[in-house]
């Protein structure tokens, strides 16, 4: 680590970045990538703690929150901003990073504050770690707000929908380490070849227990060095969203519409699955979404694929029953991927649900009318919550002319649940390792 008279350049930029996430509403992936990006020569040690310090403040800002609490007479809530991210990101590294000396963790904290101006406050951000540090055994929180870092209402809502061992199975997944996931483009490359380039780059391969397309990645740097990544031929894609290609199942020239397309994870997967033959379109709502979409094209090498702006809710007659699928993965709570991104938790709120469950039933109310008849409806969310899910599903029976296609079978051997035959799953980190989601097929009546 980068030595010197004040706070290491790590542990600034650590500050930097959380304050843009925790006290501006910045998105953790986002704010990152881009803190990496612009940091690019800091050695590999020195990224991936970066990495870990962020995530893991943040994934648990809850309990670390509730601890200084308990050791601090100002209370987190009216502390400065910069003390208060100080604090977090210094009680993480105390309560979770055994390797790093507590004391150093504290000293790093006061040349922290002092660089950021904060010279009167030292002797407070020193004496709250050191009594934390001190004291760090006995912090054992036995409900599961503090305990899983889980904001109240979210606990309360699952409770309500799943039973209470599933709900805490669920939360202690979500804290989990997690590889990169990612799918291979097997027309790309052979399995064989993908592995094979991933060992020359030094990369830490595991086989997806879930499926024989995913892969998990660790021990890398960064992806662009990767040479099976530049090349196209895996995509990051969780093994969960990767389904949605099984269940939409397209056969060769099919004609694809994905209506909120962006980045473009499963039309890609559709694209290589029809190996050259049919026609993908990916629709995205903004400019910059599209050239995300148009980026992984490129990368992938896919020509039976285009990217387009295009807002869902607006119809557009040209797709008047053209589509052999229609792909739906709409905007959603994103409940399931508090793993991979930690803030959701904090940042959505039940009002969303109820707004996302509106804005789902607009946009279906326009696409499922590109469809042809006999053809297909895939209906996904990343979420995990009835609203958006399961009763989404109902409305779509009731009201459009839609009847469920039995996923059984559709996503390996692994995959098994009671629902598949009616035509839809949720998926429940915990229950399988992967993110949670929710998938469910149609087929349009003749
Ligand atoms: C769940 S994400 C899609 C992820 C994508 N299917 C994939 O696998 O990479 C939902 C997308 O819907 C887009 N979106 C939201 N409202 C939209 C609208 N009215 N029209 C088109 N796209 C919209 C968002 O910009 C976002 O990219």
């Amino acid at each position: 680590m980068t030595k010197q008279n004040g706070p290491t350049k790590e542990r600034e930029l650590i500050l930097d970045i959380l304050m843009e996430i925790l006290e501006y509403g910045g998105y953790s992936h986002v704010v990152l990538k881009k803190a990496l990006d612009k940091h690019q020569y800091l050695e590999k040690q020195n990224r991936a703690f970066i990495t870990r310090v962020v995530e893991g403040t943040i994934e648990y800002l809850l309990t670390i929150d509730a601890v200084i609490d308990q050791c601090s007479k100002t209370k987190v809530k009216k502390m400065k901003p910069v003390i208060r991210t100080i604090l977090r990101m210094s009680v993480y590294q105390i309560l979770k990073m055994d390797r790093i000396p507590d004391s150093a963790v504290c000293d790093e904290a006061v040349k922290l504050a002092v660089k950021r101006k904060f010279h009167g406050l030292k002797g407070f951000v020193n004496g709250v770690l050191r009594t934390i540090s001190r004291e760090k055994e006995t912090f054992v929180f036995t409900d599961w707000s503090r305990k899983y870092s889980m904001p109240d209402w979210i606990i309360e809502l699952w409770k309500q929908q799943y039973p209470a061992e599933t709900v805490e199975r669920m939360m202690q997944a979500f804290l989990e380490e997690r590889p990169t996931s990612v799918r291979c483009n097997l027309d790309r490359a052979s399995m064989e070849e993908i592995l094979q380039s991933l060992e020359q780059d030094h990369v830490t391969v595991q086989k997806n227990p879930l499926a024989d397309h995913a892969l998990l990645l660790s021990g890398y740097d960064y992806l662009d060095a990767v040479t099976a990544f530049r090349e196209g031929w895996i995509t990051v894609q969780d093994v969960s969203s990767s389904f949605v290609g099984e269940a939409a199942d397209p056969k060769p020239g099919d004609k694809v519409l994905d209506v909120c397309g962006a980045p473009g994870g499963k039309s890609l997967h559709i694209a290589d699955k029809l190996a050259g033959t049919g026609q993908v379109v990916v629709r995205d709502l903004t400019e910059n979404k599209i050239l995300l979409v148009e980026d992984n094209i490129r990368r992938t090498g896919f020509t039976n694929i285009r990217a387009e702006v295009w807002d869902a809710l607006e119809e557009d007659p040209s797709w008047e029953e053209q589509a052999d699928i229609v792909i739906a993965d709409l905007p959603c709570s994103g409940l399931g991927i508090i793993g991979k991104k930690p803030d959701i938790k904090y940042q959505v709120t039940k009002e969303d649900l109820e707004d996302l469950a509106e804005l789902q039933k607009d946009i279906l109310s326009v696409v499922w009318n590109y469809v042809k008849p006999g053809g297909k409806l895939i209906y996904s969310t990343c979420t995990i919550d009835h609203l958006e899910n399961e009763d989404q599903r109902n409305w779509i029976l009731e009201t459009l002319p839609f009847e469920p296609v039995s996923i059984e079978g559709a996503f390996g051997s692994q995959i098994k649940e009671e629902t598949m035959k009616d035509g839809y799953i949720q998926l429940l980190p915990g229950r399988y390792p992967c993110d949670g989601f929710f998938i469910s097929a149609f087929r349009r009546k003749a």
